[in-house]
């Protein structure tokens, strides 16, 4: 039993590292052959020894019972919506008004990202591990779809090194248009509805009752924000309770994607409103190219000290905003 129990640890550990590598560096270091074989040994082991199969093996990520419906999950941190720009002028005024926000003349630091068009999602973690999981909703309360998000192989079920006693993390969960593609096909092969785009399948997926069905879908996740952190856990920079340990935005991301939680690599540290158009213009250039659908990118103030003299304004922040590309023509299928 011991030799199995050993070899069990070894597969955990093996097969967090290669889930890692994949999905929060896109940059596997085995084959996905490879890693299905050391799950298949996983999964036997686990069906001989019953007591070693725990709630945060990887082999759990098949989906339970169905639900007879969805619990509801109050928001501790609301989750915020974007105000939207359309035109160049629209950001020359944001950074105006941001400037003039925080009375200063000098160039601002904003963090550039993708604005990815999936479904937006809170994951509760407790001392580090996956405890509940729930959509955006309405801002303040949403479903929860913790058993929905433990099948999603690219949410990490346990966090790595030292995390607080309790992180909520935001994100955005999507399909590839190339699953969404093949997802359709397969809809089609079934009789089963076909979904009008990888957004739809996404949200479809996640809503399911029966998270033997998420189980089959595969969903991404990359995380963009955080929501209540409480307690330090030892080791964390000397952050003051309950302040997160870091005092940037782009200082978050890195924190959550070493911490093996997938953050979009498409993001940058730019100063100013031109410097802020050059990402736009770069981004729409690139986008047909990214195996994904975004309908724009997102400025955010860079310092978090700045993000809270900033504030929002109903549920909207002010120190950010959505850039968004027009609107494509119904795409003709
Ligand atoms: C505050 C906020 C709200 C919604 C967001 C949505 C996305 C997105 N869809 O990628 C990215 C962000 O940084 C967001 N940030």
């Amino acid at each position: 039993f011991d030799q199995a129990a050993k070899r069990v640890a070894e597969l955990r550990t093996e097969l967090a590292l290669h889930n890692m590598r994949y999905y929060v560096l896109d940059d596997p270091l085995i084959s996905d052959a490879e890693y299905d074989a050391l799950f298949a040994e996983l999964v036997a082991l686990e069906q001989a020894h019953p007591q070693l199969a725990t709630s945060d093996s990887p082999t759990q990520r098949v989906g339970g019972a169905p639900l007879s419906a969805f619990g509801s999950v109050r928001h501790a941190v609301p989750m915020l919506s974007l105000n939207n720009a359309f035109e160049d002028e629209d950001i020359e005024a944001f950074d105006k008004r941001v400037r003039d926000g925080l009375e200063t003349e000098q160039s601002v630091d904003y963090v550039c990202e993708l604005k990815l068009d999936g479904l937006a999602v809170s994951l509760r973690y407790e001392h580090g591990r996956l405890a509940r999981a729930a959509t955006r909703g309405d801002g303040q309360t949403g479903e929860d779809i913790t058993a929905n998000i433990r099948t999603v192989r690219a949410i990490p079920l346990t966090l790595h090194g030292p995390v607080p006693e309790v992180l909520e993390v935001r994100g955005e969960v999507l399909l590839f248009r190339k699953d969404f593609e093949r997802l359709n096909d397969a809809q089609r092969e079934t009789g089963d509805k076909v979904f009008i785009n990888p957004r739809n399948a996404a949200a479809g997926s996640l809503r399911q009752l029966d998270p033997r069905i998420t189980a089959r879908r595969p969903l991404r996740f990359f995380a963009y924000g955080w929501g209540e952190i409480r307690g330090v856990a030892p080791g964390m920079a000397d952050a003051a309770a309950d302040q997160p340990p870091f005092d940037t935005q782009a200082g978050m991301l890195d924190w959550l994607q070493q911490l093996g939680i997938p953050v979009n690599r498409e993001r940058r540290v730019a100063s100013g409103a031109a410097e802020l158009l050059a990402f736009y213009r770069h981004v729409e250039k690139v986008r047909t190219g990214l195996p994904y659908d975004i309908d724009g990118v997102v400025y955010k103030v860079n310092r978090l000290d700045d993000q809270r003299r900033l504030g929002f304004v109903s549920r909207a922040p002010r120190f950010a905003i959505a850039h968004k590309f027009p609107a494509e023509e119904a795409t003709t299928e």
